[in-house]
């Protein structure tokens, strides 16, 4: 059949550009019926529920049917003996429930803040959390009698945990994750509290209050046997006692709905408050400034005189262990000498201490013997580009670019943003939250956030790494563009001999914690890699790397 032919015509696949197929009919059922998805289980519940009790399979007693129990929730309603017990529950859930959350939130930023307090406090937090907190109301009427005290503290007891232990972590791993980030930026306390910690574990905590509120609803009927004389719980409890069954459900089935309620309502703040977690596209933005171009980054004036140089002598850093000490250095001996204005480009096989390397340069990770010595006396300005992209995924493209110009005056930092971001390509996509741009687009925003302070020192960690082959060409040129017109000195670690050989005027080799060799290149750029001096030094290169 000609390819031409209608019928071949209509069995052509799409092509990879074509727009968005029309949903099917189905799809469009389907998306019809999303919201009643939710309700299906309760309605088969329900007329499981309505099928036993016709059939008589229960006596009234244990199981009375749908319809006497919602008209026993009627005459509760219309009497308004329903709306005062649970005016009287939610009273009682919602101050434990604010007493516990304060509590909960003070002990997890403070802990967060001291971790040997933490790690003093832990057995005992531990040892609370596994008791349950009913086996504590003899103890809870002695200490605090049979008034709204013990009730209130049977349900700050059972939601404490869940809020502090959410919070604690959340607060822990947004710290672990950013920390560096952190301090290269230069963040202040204040600082990065406010625009890293606590939007990080803002998810965290929210889930934790989300938990914490449904525990107090499970332990209010519990609360409430003691001595109460109103409260969903008590509703039950006497209704028990009289055998009247049909109130016992309305009581539960109250909790049940005010619960759902109320964790429906937290969802909408979680959603709604959130900065960033929509992930819409933001709208493309075009200035002046989409046109700077490299040349126009000489702000920094820096001639190659201003600029640091590095003498590393004799370095030794490790990790420490629980103890504090290194047992066993990751760089042991190492000596390399960056010299001011030029690209040094780091090689070695995986674990060789590269990275740890870069951190001690950085001053996120201190030495345990030699030095490392900057010609301008002290650690210059730096920008880092991590391995990963480590972009803030509540900020968008230009907030988590201006985090690294906080102390600048506003409008002087925004032009810069600009700037950075129109050298990298991404001032169109300048209002995007990160989780709408490809890797290779994330990476350039680390990028242009490591420029945007005009740093004199450059660390990167593997920038390409992650890349697929022609993002990582056109960023490895674009990078060599920006580093001509922009006067820094350069230590980039890289996986690839081709990338250090095009981008670097010196390669060092390492191997086991220290420089097994190291090359200068003095070709001009741009270098074609099928030049043969090019390629020779390539394959020299190769064999020192294979031979570690
Ligand atoms: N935070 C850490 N705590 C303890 N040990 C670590 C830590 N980070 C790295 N190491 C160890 O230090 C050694 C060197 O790690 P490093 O990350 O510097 O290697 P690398 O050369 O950068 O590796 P790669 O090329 O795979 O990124 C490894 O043995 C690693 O297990």
């Amino acid at each position: 059949m000609s390819p031409s032919s209608p019928k071949s015509s209509k069995r052509a696949a799409p092509a990879p550009n074509a727009e968005p197929l029309e949903p099917s009919a189905s799809g469009r059922r389907e998306g019809a019926f999303a919201w009643a998805l939710p309700w299906f289980a309760p309605a088969a519940l329900l007329a499981l529920w309505w099928i036993v009790s016709e059939l008589g399979l229960f006596p009234p007693i244990l199981l009375p049917s749908p319809q006497a129990v919602f008209s026993r929730a009627w005459q509760l309603l219309a009497s308004g003996e329903l709306f005062e017990h649970a005016a009287t529950s939610l009273a009682r859930v919602f101050a434990g429930f604010l007493i516990s959350s304060t509590l909960a939130l003070a002990c997890a930023f403070l802990f967060h803040a001291l971790p040997r307090a933490e790690r003093a406090a832990s057995l005992v937090f531990e040892a609370l959390r596994v008791v349950p907190p009913l086996s504590l109301v003899p103890l809870l009427i002695l200490w605090l009698g049979i008034d709204e005290a013990p009730k209130l503290a049977i349900v700050i007891l059972a939601s404490f945990f869940p809020i502090y232990l959410s919070s604690f972590d959340a607060l822990r791993s947004t710290d672990r994750s950013y920390a560096s980030l952190a301090r290269i930026l230069g963040l202040s306390s204040a600082e990065r509290i406010r625009h890293v910690l606590l939007p990080g574990a803002a998810p965290g905590i929210l889930t934790g209050l989300r938990l914490g509120f449904g525990y107090a609803w499970r332990a209010l009927v519990g609360a409430e046997l003691i001595a109460a004389a109103s409260g969903l719980g008590y509703l039950i409890e006497d209704a028990s006692m009289l055998a009247k069954t049909d109130i016992v459900m309305v009581g539960i089935l109250s909790i049940a709905v005010l619960g759902v309620a109320c964790d429906a309502l937290f969802r909408r703040v979680l959603e709604r408050f959130l900065p960033g977690r929509s992930r819409k596209a933001g709208k493309p933005v075009t200035s002046k400034a989409a046109s700077t171009s490299a040349a126009d980054l000489r702000r920094a004036t820096a001639d190659d005189a201003q600029l640091p140089g590095i003498d590393i002598a004799r370095l030794r850093a490790g990790y420490p262990d629980a103890q504090g000490i290194v047992e066993r250095p990751t760089i042991d001996g190492l000596s390399l000498a960056l010299r001011p204005g030029t690209i040094t480009a780091l090689l070695g096989r995986s674990g060789c201490g590269k990275t740890t390397l870069l951190k001690v340069i950085a001053g996120l990770l201190p030495a345990s013997g030699g030095r490392v010595t900057f010609s301008s006396g002290k650690r210059p300005l730096l920008g880092m580009v991590f391995q990963a992209p480590t972009l803030l995924p509540w900020k968008t493209v230009r907030e988590n670019v201006r985090l690294a110009l906080l102390g600048e005056p506003v409008s002087q930092a925004d032009a810069r943003v600009d700037e950075v971001l129109a050298l990298v390509g991404l001032l169109a996509r300048a209002e995007d939250y990160p989780q709408n741009l490809s890797g290779g687009q994330q990476q350039r925003v680390g990028f242009a956030r490591a420029l945007a302070r005009s740093p004199k020192l450059l660390l990167m960690d593997e920038p390409f790494g992650a890349l697929d082959a022609i993002t990582r060409s056109e960023l490895q040129r674009e990078s060599i563009r920006i580093f001509a017109s922009t006067r820094m000195t350069v230590l980039m670690i890289t996986h690839d001999v081709r990338e250090a050989v095009a981008m670097a005027d010196r390669i060092a080799v390492m191997a086991e914690g220290t420089i097994a060799a190291s090359f200068d290149l003095e070709m001009p750029q741009p270098r074609r890699l099928t030049d043969p001096k090019v390629a020779a030094l390539e394959e020299r290169i190769l064999a020192e790397l294979l031979s570690r």
